[in-house]
């Protein structure tokens, strides 16, 4: 129990830890307040039985007692008050700190790790972090029953032994229980996080799912999942029930312990009648709070196991970044000898080349040859396992990740948006923006018009993911919002699913506008894009097989002529279908 509060205060900083000293004292206070009235209880029932009751006496312990709860009500609301701040702070402190520490992680964490294990813990085991619950109970299961026993003790030794006889044994019962319950736990936590997977893959894949018919089979996994969570909870509380019922009742036997040894007393004229009233009820006021030590371990079980959970993240190792970062005044892009692997696969091997500064450089190549390793390794969610990348002549380890990402617009091919208005996505690429510049950046990226469209315009709200726009139209507005951004550095998966010729037209036109001046760099789907480039890069199995412009490249029997001569035939053949 006390190892709970112990990692509760840990996690807060100087002033979270002054904070919850200063809750605790006055939730210890209310305590006190919260048992005081039973010594004027004590003193109504001795007035009572020795018949010297009067008006004023009754009004005297009545304003006692009633000055016990008003006192107990303002040190309660200030120390709940207390612990809300506390728990607000330390929490939200630590959310915050995952959201950093996430960002700065290799994408290699992302691609290796669950949803569901990530989203558990920024939800689920945050959730446990419960300062309003852990430290007041504890106060409450210490305090109260401390000042109840020096109040039996000075009343009655003998009847206050015979209060606290069965503790030892309880002790017992619970140390007994506590060596199960840690494995029940990490078991019940850990189908917790499988039954959170599930949901999220489930609901993430719906269309997937209907469009290939497999709504029964995604259905039992994900029902498979719930069920185990659910057995393993059923586990968690039926293994545990015995323990902690007996827990209960070994200190409820105590009541017992009190009543015999209490009439033996009374009978032997060793006792009065209304301390032995007195000992019946405040039993009752020490053995319920004790109670809840069982609750409380069980509590302090999930709250390890969350601590647990976080810091194996914090654990994780951020990708090394310099003390300083360096700025930068040139954005020509240099690979030299880079070398790369996923994992155990080799996906880049001693690739070389540069890229002038604002120039424009295609990536082309088969599916899989390595195209978006090159891009990703560029704005460094992976670190190379050999050979540099230069950036302005700057390795862009010396970088900090936000110096390196500041000068880098980076458009995918799988847009993401979020589920926000059409103006605050545009704006994500530039939180500072006006209006009139996200009006203008959206013109230039051919969206405008189509936004104005939209029931609200640009504060038309897009459902997760952009689920309510095209692809064309999603890769517009992430031109946009790359635009509005305006960094020197452009790198760019064209989209092929908005390829025929109309929608290319316009992602021309809003590519032309993003990268005017730019140094770009594209993986390059579409015949006009490559033809335009200053350097086509040729990539096969991870190294750079062809290499020039498409005048040159074009002549030889090439992969590039290949390559061009495959891409005209897709587009002839659209063509022909209309
Ligand atoms: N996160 C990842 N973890 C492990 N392997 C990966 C990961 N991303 C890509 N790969 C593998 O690395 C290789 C190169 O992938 P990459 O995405 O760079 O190819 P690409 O040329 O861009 O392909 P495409 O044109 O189909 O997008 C592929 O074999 C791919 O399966």
């Amino acid at each position: 129990m006390l190892s709970l509060v112990k990692n509760l205060y840990n996690l807060g900083t100087q002033q979270d830890k002054a904070e919850m000293i200063r809750a605790t004292l006055l939730k210890a206070v209310e305590s006190f307040f919260t048992s005081a009235p039973v010594i004027f209880l004590y003193l109504i029932l001795l007035e009572l039985f020795k018949g010297s009751i009067n008006r004023q006496t009754v009004i005297y312990l009545t304003l006692g007692m009633v000055s016990c709860i008003v006192f107990q009500f303002i040190f309660g609301y200030f120390a709940y008050g207390a612990y809300g701040t506390i728990q607000s702070r330390v929490v939200g402190r630590i959310h915050n700190h995952i959201g950093e520490h996430l960002r700065k992680l290799s994408m290699g964490f992302f691609s290796s790790t669950n949803v569901g294990d990530i989203n558990a813990v920024v939800t689920t085991d945050l959730a446990k972090i419960d300062y309003m619950y852990a430290l007041p109970t504890t106060i409450d299961a210490i305090a109260v029953p401390s000042f109840v026993a020096l109040l039996l003790f000075f009343v009655d030794w003998r009847m206050a032994l015979a209060t606290v006889a069965g503790i030892p044994l309880a002790m017992g019962i619970y140390r007994w229980s506590q060596s199960q319950l840690r494995q029940l736990t990490q078991f019940q936590a850990q189908s917790q996080i499988e039954a959170n997977s599930r949901t999220i893959e489930y609901i993430q894949g719906m269309n997937v799912i209907r469009a290939f018919d497999q709504t029964g089979a995604q259905f039992s996994k994900f029902d498979r999942a719930i069920q185990h969570y659910r057995d393993t909870n059923i586990n968690l509380a039926t293994k545990l029930a015995p323990a902690e019922v007996a827990f209960d009742t070994t200190l409820e036997l105590g009541f017992a312990v009190i009543l015999v040894s209490g009439a033996y007393l009374l009978l032997q004229g060793q006792l009065t009648t209304p301390t032995f009233l007195m000992f019946l009820i405040l039993s009752l006021r020490f053995y319920k709070p004790l109670q809840k030590i069982g609750d409380l371990s069980r509590h302090r079980q999930l709250v390890d196991t969350a601590i647990e959970r976080i810091s194996s993240v914090f654990n994780i190792k951020p990708l090394p970044e310099p003390e300083q970062s360096q700025t930068l005044k040139q954005f020509d892009i240099e690979f030299k000898n880079v070398s790369f692997s996923y994992e155990q696969q080799p996906v880049l091997q001693n690739v070389s080349f540069t890229v002038p500064e604002r120039s424009m450089t295609a990536l082309v190549g088969p599916s899989g040859a390595g195209k978006t390793t090159v891009i990703n390794l560029i704005a460094r969610f992976w670190d190379v396992d050999e050979g540099e990348i230069l950036i302005g002549g700057v390795n862009v380890k010396d970088l900090k990740t936000d110096s390196l990402l500041s000068y880098i617009s980076l458009v995918f091919q799988d847009v993401y948006l979020f589920n926000d208005t059409i103006l605050n996505n545009i704006k994500f690429g530039n939180p500072d923006a006006s209006e009139e510049q996200v009006f203008t950046a959206a013109k230039a990226a051919r969206c405008h018009e189509f936004i104005l469209e939209k029931p609200h315009g640009y504060h038309t709200i897009i459902g997760e993911g952009g689920a309510t726009l095209s692809g064309g139209e999603k890769q517009r507005i992430s031109i946009a919002r790359a635009i509005l951004k305006d960094a020197p550095i452009v790198l760019l998966d064209e989209a092929t699913a908005s390829i025929d010729p109309e929608n290319e037209l316009v992602i021309q036109q809003a590519i032309d506008s993003l990268v005017a001046s730019k140094t770009l760099i594209i993986i390059a789907h579409k015949l006009s894009t490559i033809e335009n480039a200053e350097q086509i890069l040729v990539i096969d199995r991870g190294q750079i097989i062809e290499q020039g412009k498409h005048e040159d490249l074009i002549t030889n029997n090439s992969l590039y002529s290949r390559f061009w001569a495959e891409r005209q035939k897709a587009r002839t053949w659209k063509i022909a279908r209309r």
